[in-house]
């Protein structure tokens, strides 16, 4: 193993190893110091800066490459600056110091996830400016707070801002997944999330007794209930019949219930109130009524003392009505220049997925602008939020000339001045 930016301080790796080494993970990301050290790079490369702060604490920094054409609709690249934790005693190096191996293997919480984007994007412009490209669209690039906690404080407020609306977009792309096969995956739409809660209650007893309606039982009976319904739709994925992502997934995240004592819990009494939380993801293919009935009548039934309570994190559909989905076929023709500039770099798509987790995509198609997800990273695990997150510093550069081709291609696309 060798760490070599004592030898190249000045270059695409070790400033991707310097951004890696902010520590933006939850519970308490430095944004200060990421926007920083962000805004300098813009600033060295020519850019124009401006940062946001719609919840103090939580600023958003926001660049810009002017077209030479600014009445049309604009590009926004996005990426978020915060992460998830991580526990460094689980880690082969710390997940912090960005260390290289000797194969090229960047450690970093992050590295995947999605700071690679981060700093491509810059250095996608940075060698398009050396060349002198100029582009016809304008370019902007936002980085955002909060993604990994929902982006309430983050892209949600953004794009109801008069900031958002005076850029003009017409086109965004945000952050993807990493594929273990030599092609680039690319996604239309994420999962809608959902939080799920079920109370129980029934009348307390001694630990002893046998009596129906308990509040245990009941919660157990609805557990019960929703594991079939996984079960039903893992059954599916696992049969080949359809992706992961496009089920409705529900997974137990917390279960709350006993009475504390000093040693634990108290043993010989039944409590009168038990509850539990699930993570839902829904598709946008579902039907969020059919789901809410579903748990109304079926996971949760009042005639069991049981209640529910969903806490959608995110919109099903866009303010027109329809499911949020960016087309990826010849009605939208940012699609076609998207998918032309990939094979132009020499790189190859695999069919575009929903992304099975959620991004802050889902806020920018509420307002029916199309975003694809994309993170270039192909011959590599999917490691994001887990130990040991890495990425190859050859698949990182390799990165940057894609974007290269992406950055030049949707900012020259003018055939329809409208769209
Ligand atoms: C409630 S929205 C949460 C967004 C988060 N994004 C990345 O992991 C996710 O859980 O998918
Ligand atoms: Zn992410
Ligand atoms: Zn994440």
């Amino acid at each position: 193993q060798y760490d070599d930016d004592e030898s190249d301080q000045n270059s695409p790796i070790s400033r991707f190893q310097h951004y890696l080494r902010i520590k933006t993970a939850h519970p308490d990301p430095d944004y200060a110091s990421a926007v920083s050290f962000l805004e300098s790079q813009a600033l060295e490369i020519g850019l124009h800066t401006k940062i946001l702060e719609f919840v103090p604490g939580k600023p958003l920094l926001l660049v810009t490459w002017n077209g030479l054409n600014p009445s049309l609709p604009s590009i926004l690249l996005n990426s978020h600056m915060d992460s998830v934790p991580a526990e460094p005693s689980k880690w082969l190096y710390p997940p912090f110091s960005a260390l290289r191996t000797s194969d090229g293997k960047i450690f970093a919480r992050g590295s995947q996830d999605d700071k690679c984007i981060a700093i491509q994007y810059l250095e996608a412009i940075r060698n398009l400016r050396s060349r002198n490209f100029i582009p016809d669209r304008t370019i902007h690039i936002s980085y955002v707070p909060d993604e990994e906690i929902g982006g309430f404080d983050g892209a949600s407020k953004f794009v109801l801002s008069k900031e958002f609306k005076e850029l003009n977009v017409g086109f965004m792309m945000d952050e993807g997944q990493a594929s273990p096969g030599d092609e680039f995956r690319v996604f239309y739409a994420d999962r809608s999330p959902w939080g799920l809660i079920i109370r129980a209650e029934g009348a307390p007893g001694h630990g002893s007794r046998m009596y129906d309606n308990s509040a245990m039982e009941n919660l157990m009976k609805s557990v019960e209930i929703i594991s079939k319904f996984r079960e039903s739709q893992f059954d599916m994925v696992k049969a080949g019949e359809t992706a992961n992502s496009e089920v409705i997934s529900v997974n137990p995240v917390f279960v709350n219930a006993g009475i504390p004592s000093p040693t634990g819990f108290v043993m010989n009494m039944q409590p009168s109130e038990a509850e539990a939380g699930f993570d839902l993801r829904i598709p946008p293919t579902a039907d969020p009524d059919a789901i809410r009935r579903r748990i109304v009548e079926e996971w949760a039934p009042a005639r069991r003392n049981l209640t529910s309570q969903i806490i959608e994190k995110g919109p099903i559909r866009d303010y027109l009505g329809r499911p949020l989905m960016t087309m990826t076929n010849d009605s939208n023709p940012w699609w076609s220049v998207f998918k032309t500039a990939i094979s132009d770099a020499g790189g190859k798509l695999s069919r575009p997925e929903i992304l099975a987790s959620t991004t802050d995509a889902r806020f920018m198609r509420q307002l029916g602008i199309p975003v694809l997800g994309f993170s270039p990273m192909s011959n590599t695990p999917i490691l994001l939020h887990e130990h040991n997150e890495f990425l190859k510093d050859t698949v990182f550069l390799r990165g940057i000339k894609i974007y290269e081709s992406i950055i030049s291609a949707l900012s020259s696309f003018v055939a329809d001045a409208s769209q």
